[in-house]
């Protein structure tokens, strides 16, 4: 019987989740640029452990919020948190119980309801055995954890355990993803999310709620460059139009600004096709999956 689903990574600034992403992943989807990883991408690997297919998504690190976008990042943070079906909560050896922990711990009821909430320990290299057992104890007073791990993301120790338990977790189902998807995933979801950057951006508040920008192909040329097709798809033809704008202008503002941020950061010449579909018959579920990045093909188009 095959699994699959979501699993939040959330923690303080520097508690080592990408660190400990990298070693749940392995090199096979790693190739997310960092920058990439903690600005824009929400799903940011995707590991196979037995029959079960774990897709990591991401949250900026949690903290006390100040300025607006700190809050904007926060929520989404959060957001992501809740939408997950395994929340793992990454608390530094070396630091204990911050500030920051203390309020993650306090927003975490509300947010995960319902969902199973581990615990992991980071950074034990650290620090001493004696210290780490009354660690696990006041955090799991604080908090009723499914499961505390005690892991050095760096070294490794624990993170395999961590990985079979987290396959156990999660729901019964078909693979989100083919496993011939995997390997490219990254950079076909980094293109859609750049293109869908560039929609926001021009767009503001008209932005149909639900748009969900889909790479289609993605082909290399022998000249070096790259032609990538991408589909923007809406929900009613009305959407349509403002995805095109007057005469195609948006449309054609955000395909010149989404290439030439491709170009930028793949370093070569791009040929971007855009195209706006409507999609009107979503499953609830294609919904859930669109929100958080993923494509979602199931031939209900
Ligand atoms: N000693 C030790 N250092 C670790 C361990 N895991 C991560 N680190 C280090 O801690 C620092 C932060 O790790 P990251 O993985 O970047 O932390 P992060 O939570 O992704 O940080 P943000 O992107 O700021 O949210 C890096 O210097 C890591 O090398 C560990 O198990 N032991």
């Amino acid at each position: 019987m095959t699994r699959a689903g979501f699993i939040a990574l959330i923690g303080e600034p520097n508690a080592g989740k990408s660190t400990l992403l990298n070693r749940m992943v392995g090199a096979k989807v790693s190739i997310v640029t960092h920058k990439v990883q903690t600005t824009r991408a929400r799903i940011r690997g995707v590991a196979i452990e037995g029959e079960a297919q774990l897709v990591f998504v991401d949250t900026p690190g949690l903290f006390k919020p100040r300025r607006r976008l700190d809050r904007a990042m926060v929520a989404a943070a959060w957001g992501g948190a809740s939408d997950a079906d395994v929340v793992v909560l990454l608390v530094e050896a070396n630091r204990g119980i911050t500030e920051g922990v203390e309020n993650i711990l306090e927003g975490l009821g509300d947010v995960t309801r319902g969902r199973t909430v581990a615990l992991a320990i980071n950074k034990i290299d650290r620090v001493k055995s004696e210290a780490l057992l009354g660690l696990a104890k006041d955090l799991n007073e604080k908090f009723e954890f499914a499961e505390t791990f005690m892991i050095s993301a760096e070294k490794g120790h624990g993170v395999d355990a961590m990985r079979q338990w987290l396959a156990g977790q999660l729901p019964e189902g078909p693979w989100l993803y083919p496993e011939d998807q995997i390997a490219d995933l990254p950079m076909r979801m980094i293109a859609a999310e750049i293109t869908r950057e560039k929609l926001t951006l021009r767009l503001h508040q008209e932005l149909p709620y639900q748009l969900t920008v889909e790479t289609e192909q993605w082909e290399e040329r022998k000249d070096g460059s790259a032609r990538i097709d991408q589909i923007i798809y809406v929900m009613r033809d009305g959407h349509k139009g403002i995805v095109l704008g007057n005469k195609g202008e948006t449309i054609k503002a955000v395909s010149k600004a989404a290439r030439e941020e491709l170009e930028e950061f793949l370093g070569r010449r791009i040929h971007l096709f855009l195209q706006v579909k409507v999609r009107p018959n979503w499953l609830e579920e294609s919904e859930r999956y669109s929100e958080m990045g993923l494509d979602f093909k199931d031939g209900n188009t």
